[in-house]
């Protein structure tokens, strides 16, 4: 149980707190009322770097990376597709053409494999299309990032890959554009019309989110060119429809002399839901080219005959570590291997992520053939791009240290749309609990988990199904016979739960990235993938076990060439992450703090040990075929370039052993994504 926990748990007082407690460093001993906590006196020290230690003196962090800067959008042009725009490219989208890609000149990356493609050095060098070329130049993308220099040829030259590349680098687009090209490329058969619809390629990742995500980004790829992405995860699709049908079921519920409102906005949601399930089939049977989706939904989809793979020519695995350990293995070999999906070697597959512990490299070699395996900086580790920072703080101190941080930063002028916040606590009641605490003590925040609204949802479901069954016939007619000709277990307390979650999820994430709200609290769900441009800092309020879930959460700042910030809360209950911690702070040139140091002196090995995981007691980019060749079958070379115009002078180079430290070496790292 994290300390969020307990505190949540000790009083239905400390949940719910009825008044303003949080007094601002300033003011404390002058006993002012806490109406007073929103004067701001010049004298709080609000630069950046400011924090609280233990004794509450006040410590300074390294200036200058990593603060809430002003990124106000210079010069953008009117957008000339209309459909284009229809596609809704953000502010924050259009902003990616100011990455500094000077810094990559000395970025290691390493390929190992036989023969491997000539990395590039602009979009133009590649032949992705007209249409494609265009959507780029719409994003403003103006050059391809270190992974999609490599990646992007390796998987049009029809290889298998294993990519490893830095949070944030653009790992998307890099597996996004060829699997586009190759479709418009090949003009590969697609049957429009069916009731099976039959993808050409298949993009898996763990949530919800990430899945729309990619989604939104993939279609964005896709403008105009004619391929055809569809998404599919757990739960439908939660659109506008809801918010059209909310009245008519409450009149309906009100002229039943049943006026409980619970039960309206319960059918209400579910109905919304049913009909969004039925439009999505209805959108799969119109045809779809790529697929995006989660493991659960897509073997439910496959097993009602919905979707078949047998047409599969790309399969894409996003943050493929997650996607093959121990929680979805099961599901994605089933996908994969038990289904109807043609063998590597027929279909192409490739696999992405910022980590990729050696074991996870060794139960995906299943699904690929012949591959190369891609490192861009060091496997699993963070960019420097990234200021990291470390505090000492006892469980019962965590909520106040975090206000006095969160305090500072308002005081700095730079909490707002431009600057978000994003706190990670173990568990969804430590989530729920600190986002009461941090909204009661004027701070807004909103929060994301997996399973708000439950007991809430149960009760809606246990007094109102019958209701819900008497309406679906009655009001709804042929649309929920269709729905339930589709999908017989219908009523069932869990679909009704999911909307809710769904709902909610959504919701606090849509507030969070408008900056509407700009604290999320939020629990591992959204560690990984997320791309929320404004997040200028990261909060490990509580810690996570593993070091690599620490790398794909403090990933969610300091994206595509911009700076940010993550702050850790640690103490002695974290003893086993010491060690880890400390390494990768200081490969990413990070400064360690001395207790820490002498806190991975202490510890053995644990918390995701990186030496272990990584390569047997070493750092660096590493393709486990190394240690074992005769495993993968067919490793041959290793080919080390560094980042920035190589153009492809070493791309047949086959080096036993890589410059820079890099690979078999342990020395000095000099490895991010970006700089
Ligand atoms: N060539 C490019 N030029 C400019 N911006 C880019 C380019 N490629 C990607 N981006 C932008 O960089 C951001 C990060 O990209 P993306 O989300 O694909 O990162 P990622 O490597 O998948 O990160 P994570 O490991 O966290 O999933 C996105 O906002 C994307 O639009």
């Amino acid at each position: 149980m994290s300390w969020a926990d307990a505190v949540g748990d000790g009083a239905s007082e400390s949940r719910r707190p009825t008044r303003v407690s949080y007094v601002p460093p300033h003011l404390r001993n002058k006993n002012l009322s806490s109406s007073d906590s929103s004067s701001i006196p010049s004298s709080i020290d609000s630069s950046p770097g400011f924090h609280l230690n233990r004794s509450g003196s006040r410590e300074f962090g390294k200036p200058g990376r990593g603060r809430w800067r002003d990124r106000r959008r210079g010069g953008n042009e009117p957008n000339p597709s209309e459909k284009f725009a229809e596609l809704e490219i953000s502010e924050e989208e259009e902003n990616h053409g100011a990455i500094n890609f000077d810094a990559y000149e000395d970025i290691p990356v390493e390929t190992s494999g036989s023969d491997v493609p000539r990395p590039v050095n602009t979009f133009a060098e590649i032949d992705l299309g007209a249409g494609l070329n265009e959507n780029i130049r719409r994003c403003k993308y103006v050059k391809p990032t270190p992974v999609q220099r490599h990646a992007i040829p390796i998987v049009m030259a029809g290889r298998d890959l294993m990519a490893c590349a830095q949070t944030g680098s653009g790992k998307t687009a890099a597996f996004c554009f060829p699997i586009i090209n190759g479709i418009m490329r090949n003009q590969l058969p697609q049957r429009r019309g069916a009731r099976t619809a039959y993808p050409l390629a298949l993009i898996l990742s763990p949530t919800r989110e990430l899945s729309c995500q990619i989604h939104e980004e993939a279609k964005k790829f896709s403008n105009q060119t004619g391929v055809k992405v569809v998404v599919t995860y757990g739960g439908a699709p939660f659109n506008h429809q809801c918010y059209l049908i909310f009245p008519f079921v409450e009149l309906f519920c009100y002229s039943l002399g049943d006026d409980h409102i619970l039960s309206s906005v319960s059918i209400s949601l579910h109905l919304s839901k049913s009909i969004s399930f039925i439009s999505h089939l209805r959108d799969l049977e119109r045809g779809v080219d790529i697929l995006v989706a989660t493991p659960g939904r897509l073997v439910d989809m496959i097993e009602r005959g919905r979707i078949s793979l047998r047409m599969i020519k790309y399969l894409a695995l996003d943050e493929a570590d997650r996607m093959l350990d121990m929680g979805f293995e099961p599901q994605i070999r089933k996908i994969v291997e038990q289904m109807d999906m043609p063998p590597p070697g027929v279909r192409q597959t490739m696999l992405f992520s910022a980590t990729f512990p050696n074991e996870i490299q060794r139960l995906a070699s299943d699904f690929l053939s012949n591959y190369i395996f891609l490192a861009v900086g060091r496997v699993g580790s963070s960019t420097d791009l990234i200021t990291q920072r470390v505090e000492f703080v006892q469980d019962g101190d965590k909520r106040s240290y975090l206000m006095d941080l969160l305090y500072a930063q308002r005081a700095d002028g730079t909490h707002g749309k431009q600057s978000l916040t994003l706190v990670f606590v173990e568990t969804k009641r430590g989530a729920d609990a600190l986002e009461h605490c941090l909204s009661m003590n004027g701070f807004p925040a909103t929060a994301i988990h997996g399973d708000k609204m439950q007991m809430l949802i149960q009760y809606c479901f246990c007094n109102y199904a019958a209701a819900l069954d008497g309406l679906a016939t009655s009001v709804l007619g042929e649309t929920v016979g269709a729905l339930l000709d589709a999908q017989p277990g219908l009523i069932q307390t869990g679909i009704i739960q999911s909307t809710y979650l769904e709902w909610e999820r959504e919701q606090a994430l849509r507030a969070f990235k408008s900056g509407a709200i700009p604290i999320m609290v939020a629990t591992d769900v959204a560690a990984r993938g997320l791309d929320v441009p404004h997040v200028a800092h990261v909060i490990n309020f509580d810690l996570p076990k593993d070091i690599d879930d620490y790398v794909h959460r403090i990933g969610r700042t300091g994206r595509a060439g911009n700076s940010g910030l993550a702050t850790a809360f640690f103490n002695e209950g974290n003893q086993s992450l010491a060690k880890a911690l400390a390494e990768l702070m200081l490969e990413a040139n990070q400064e360690v703090p001395p207790w820490l140091s002498r806190y991975a002196e202490r510890s053995s090995y644990g918390g995701g040990s990186r030496g272990r995981r990584y390569g047997g007691g070493r750092f660096g980019g590493h393709d486990y075929r190394r240690d074992a060749p005769s495993r993968g079958g067919n490793y041959y070379h290793s080919n080390p370039y560094s980042g920035g115009g190589g153009g492809g002078s070493s791309a047949s180079g086959g080096y036993a052993t890589a410059p820079h430290g890099y690979g078999y070496g342990h020395g000095p790292v000099a490895a991010s994504g970006w700089d």
